[in-house]
C-alpha cells in the first residue's frame, strides 16, 4: 500500500459526459465570475468534458474524476478542488458556497463546476450513475444495528460463499473486492469510494455483497443510490449519541435503511423493544426473528431460534420459519449474541431467495457458520494455535460499549473455570456518559477489572480512565456488600495492562481484552501509535511461557492483594 489514502477502484470505466450528468440530476453549471474570465464563455461548456470516476477527497483524486466538494464540519471540500484538479479531476460538483469560493479563478477555465443544493445528498446517486449502477449487478445484503454488524456481515459472506457465490465484503475491518483487500478507514465508506468498490467488485466477477451500514452512513447519505436486496437489523443500545443527539434520532437513522429507497426487504431481530419498533416502523416487507424464547404476551416471530446447545467453542441451534421450514446448524463463535448474529445471517440469505435445501447442504459442508471474524471473540495463542495447555485463554473482542461488554463477559463466563479478567478502557472524544457505565458493567461481569486506555484521541487519557474507574469502584462497593470480591486495577499504557493481566492469570482463567478488536493504531494526544491487542496478547503469552507456568498465578495473587 503506497498511497496514504488508498482506494479500490475499477480499472475500466465508461466515460460519462458532464452535460448528461447535469441533465440527469438537474444540476446547474456555476457561472464563471473570475476577473480574468468575466463571462461564462471563459469556461469550457460541460458538453465537451467527460468523467470516468468520482472522488470526494482530494487525497484520493485521480485522472478522469468528478471531484465532489462537500461542506464539512472541519473544512469545505472546495478548498481542495484545485489540488484534486491538479491530480486529474475534470469537473467539480459542489454547493453554492463551494461554487462561490471557486469563482475566484482557482480552477483552470476548462473545468466545469456544477452546483447542487446539498451535494452530499446527490453524491451517492451521481457516483452510482458514473460507475454504471454497480449495485444493480450484485445481490446485496446490508446489516445495521449497534452491535453485531461486522460479525453478521462475515457470516452472511461465509454462507454465500458456501453456496458457491463469489462474495464481496465491506465493513469495519476490511473491504474485499475479488483479489483486492484493503483495511477500512470507516465502517461504511463515503459514497464515492463505496460506488467505486462496487464497480471494482463487478469487474472482478463478484456476485454478492455483504456490507455493514452504520447509522452515520445513513445520516450522511453514504449508501444513497443503493437499493439493498435484503437488509438486517441486529439490535440497538446507547452509542454514538455525540453524533445523533438522542436514542430516538439514532433509531430513526437506522430505520431509514428499511425504506423503499434503500431496501427491498428486511429481517429484524425482535429480541429487544427497539427490534419490535424497527419491525413496526419498516416501510418495506420485513421478516421478524426472535432468538430467545417468546414471552406470553409476544406475538410469534416469523423466524425463531430454539434448542440452543453448546457446540465446540460456540453453539448449535435450530432456526424455524412459521411456515415450517427448519434447519439445525452451529456457530463457532461463543455467546448467545453470536447465535443471534448467525441466525440473522441465515435468515437474511433465505429471505434473499436461497432454497432451504441448498442452505442446509452448504452449511453442512462448511461446518456451520464458522467464519473467523478478526478481533471479534478471537482467541489468541502464544503461537499459531490458541489454547495451549497451562496458559490462560486470552480473547480479543471489539466490545466497546456497555451492552457489548456485558454480553462478551457473559458469553465467556460459562466456559471459564477460573477467574474472568477484563482489560478495557473508554474512548476519548466520544459519548462520556458511557464511561462509568462501562466500568460498572465490567465489575458486574468479571472477577478482575483492569482499567486502561482505549483511544484517548485528544482527551487526557488519565481523565478518561478516572471516569471509568468511578463507575467501576462504585460497582465494586455494591458487589462487596453482596459478598462478591472484585479486584479493580488501573494500568496504563494499554500494552502494559495486557501484559500484567496475562502474566497474572492462572491456566483456568480467561482474559478478555475488550474494545479495540482488529484495530492496529491507537490515537493518543493526536499521535497515532502502533498497537494491536492481538500482538500484545501473544507477546504476553510468550513471555509467560518463557517465564514458567506458575509465574502468572503468583503475580496475580500479589497484584490482587496489593
Ligand atoms: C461525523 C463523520 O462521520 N464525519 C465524516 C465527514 O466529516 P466532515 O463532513 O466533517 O468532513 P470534513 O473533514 O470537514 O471535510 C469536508 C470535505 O473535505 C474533504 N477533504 C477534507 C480534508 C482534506 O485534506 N481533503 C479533502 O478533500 C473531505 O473528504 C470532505 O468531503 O467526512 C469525512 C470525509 O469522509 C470523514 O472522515 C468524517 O468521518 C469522521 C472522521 C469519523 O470518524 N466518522 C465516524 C464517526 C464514522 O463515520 N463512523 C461510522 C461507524 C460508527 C460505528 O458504528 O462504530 C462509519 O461508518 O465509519
Ligand atoms: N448481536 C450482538 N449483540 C450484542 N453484542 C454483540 C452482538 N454481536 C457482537 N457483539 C459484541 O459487540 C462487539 C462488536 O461486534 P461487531 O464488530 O460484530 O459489531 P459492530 O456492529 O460491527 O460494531 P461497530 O459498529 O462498533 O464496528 C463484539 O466484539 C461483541 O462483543
Amino acid at each position: 500500500m503506497t498511497s496514504p489514502y488508498p482506494r479500490i477502484r475499477p480499472t475500466g470505466t465508461t466515460p460519462r459526459r458532464v452535460r448528461d450528468l447535469a441533465l440527469t440530476f438537474g444540476l446547474e453549471q456555476a457561472p464563471v465570475t473570475s476577473p480574468d474570465t468575466p463571462s461564462a464563455g471563459g469556461r469550457q461548456a460541460p458538453a465537451d468534458v467527460v468523467v470516468t470516476s468520482v472522488a470526494s477527497d482530494n487525497r484520493a483524486a485521480a485522472d478522469g474524476d468528478l471531484f465532489v466538494a462537500l461542506p464539512g464540519a472541519h473544512a469545505h471540500g472546495a478548498r481542495f478542488a484545485p489540488d484534486a484538479v491538479a491530480r486529474g479531476a475534470r469537473a467539480v460538483l459542489t454547493d453554492a458556497h463551494g461554487a462561490a469560493a471557486l469563482a475566484a479563478g482557482d480552477l483552470p477555465p476548462g473545468v466545469p463546476v456544477l452546483v447542487a443544493a446539498d451535494p452530499r445528498a446527490v453524491l451517492g446517486p451521481v457516483a452510482a450513475w458514473v460507475y454504471g449502477e454497480p449495485a444493480e449487478h450484485l445481490m446485496t445484503f446490508g446489516v445495521t444495528g449497534t452491535n453485531g454488524k461486522t460479525t453478521t456481515t462475515y457470516q452472511v459472506d461465509h454462507l454465500l460463499r458456501a453456496l458457491g457465490w463469489t462474495g464481496g465484503l465491506v465493513g469495519t475491518v476490511e473491504t474485499r473486492a475479488g483479489d483486492q483487500v484493503l483495511p477500512s478507514r470507516l465502517t461504511t465508506p463515503e459514497a464515492a469510494d463505496l460506488q467505486a468498490v462496487l464497480a471494482a467488485m463487478c469487474e472482478a466477477g463478484v456476485h454478492t455483497l455483504a456490507m455493514e451500514v452504520s447509522s452515520h452512513s445513513l445520516s450522511m447519505h453514504r449508501v444513497d443510490g443503493i437499493e439493498f436486496g435484503v437488509v438486517g437489523f441486529t439490535n440497538l443500545s446507547q452509542d454514538h449519541l455525540d453524533f445523533h443527539g438522542d436514542l430516538q434520532a439514532y433509531f430513526d437513522a437506522k430505520a431509514s435503511l428499511f425504506t423503499p429507497a434503500r431496501a427491498r426487504r428486511g429481517v429484524v431481530v425482535v429480541d429487544d423493544v427497539w427490534g419490535e419498533r424497527m419491525a413496526a416502523a419498516a416501510e418495506v416487507p420485513v421478516a421478524t426473528l426472535r432468538t430467545r424464547p417468546a414471552r406470553a404476551d409476544e406475538p410469534a416471530a416469523d423466524w425463531s431460534v430454539t434448542d440452543v446447545a453448546p457446540h465446540g467453542t460456540g453453539s448449535a441451534f435450530t432456526l424455524t420459519h412459521r411456515d415450517g421450514r427448519s434447519l439445525r446448524t452451529s456457530t463457532s463463535l461463543p455467546g448467545g449474541f453470536n447465535v443471534a448474529n448467525a441466525a440473522l445471517a441465515v435468515a437474511m440469505v433465505l429471505e434473499g431467495g436461497a432454497h432451504l435445501e441448498d442452505v442446509v447442504e452448504a452449511l453442512e459442508s462448511a461446518g456451520g457458520l464458522s467464519a473467523t471474524v478478526p478481533g471479534r471473540m478471537e482467541v489468541v495463542g502464544a503461537g499459531d494455535d490458541a489454547g495451549e495447555p497451562g496458559q490462560p485463554r486470552v480473547v480479543v473482542d471489539f466490545a466497546h460499549n456497555t451492552d457489548a461488554l456485558e454480553l462478551a463477559l457473559a458469553a465467556l463466563r460459562p466456559t471459564t473455570t477460573g477467574r474472568l479478567v477484563v482489560v478495557f478502557g473508554a474512548t476519548g472524544d466520544r459519548d462520556p456518559g458511557k464511561r462509568p457505565a462501562m466500568g460498572a458493567a465490567a465489575v458486574a461481569g468479571a472477577d478482575v477489572v483492569v482499567v486502561t486506555d482505549d483511544d484517548p484521541h485528544s482527551e487526557d487519557a488519565a481523565a478518561v480512565r478516572a471516569a471509568v474507574l468511578d463507575g467501576a469502584r462504585a460497582a465494586q462497593q455494591v458487589a462487596r456488600e453482596a459478598g462478591r470480591d472484585v479486584t479493580v486495577l488501573e494500568v496504563a499504557p494499554r500494552g502494559e495492562a495486557i501484559a500484567r493481566a496475562v502474566a497474572g492469570a492462572g491456566a483456568a482463567d480467561t482474559v478478555l481484552v475488550a474494545g479495540r478488536g482488529h484495530e492496529t493504531v491507537q490515537e493518543v494526544a493526536g499521535v497515532d501509535l502502533e498497537l494491536d491487542d492481538r500482538v500484545e496478547a501473544r507477546r504476553a503469552l510468550q513471555q509467560r511461557l518463557a517465564g514458567g507456568e506458575d509465574q502468572g498465578r503468583e503475580h496475580q495473587e500479589r497484584t490482587t492483594t496489593a
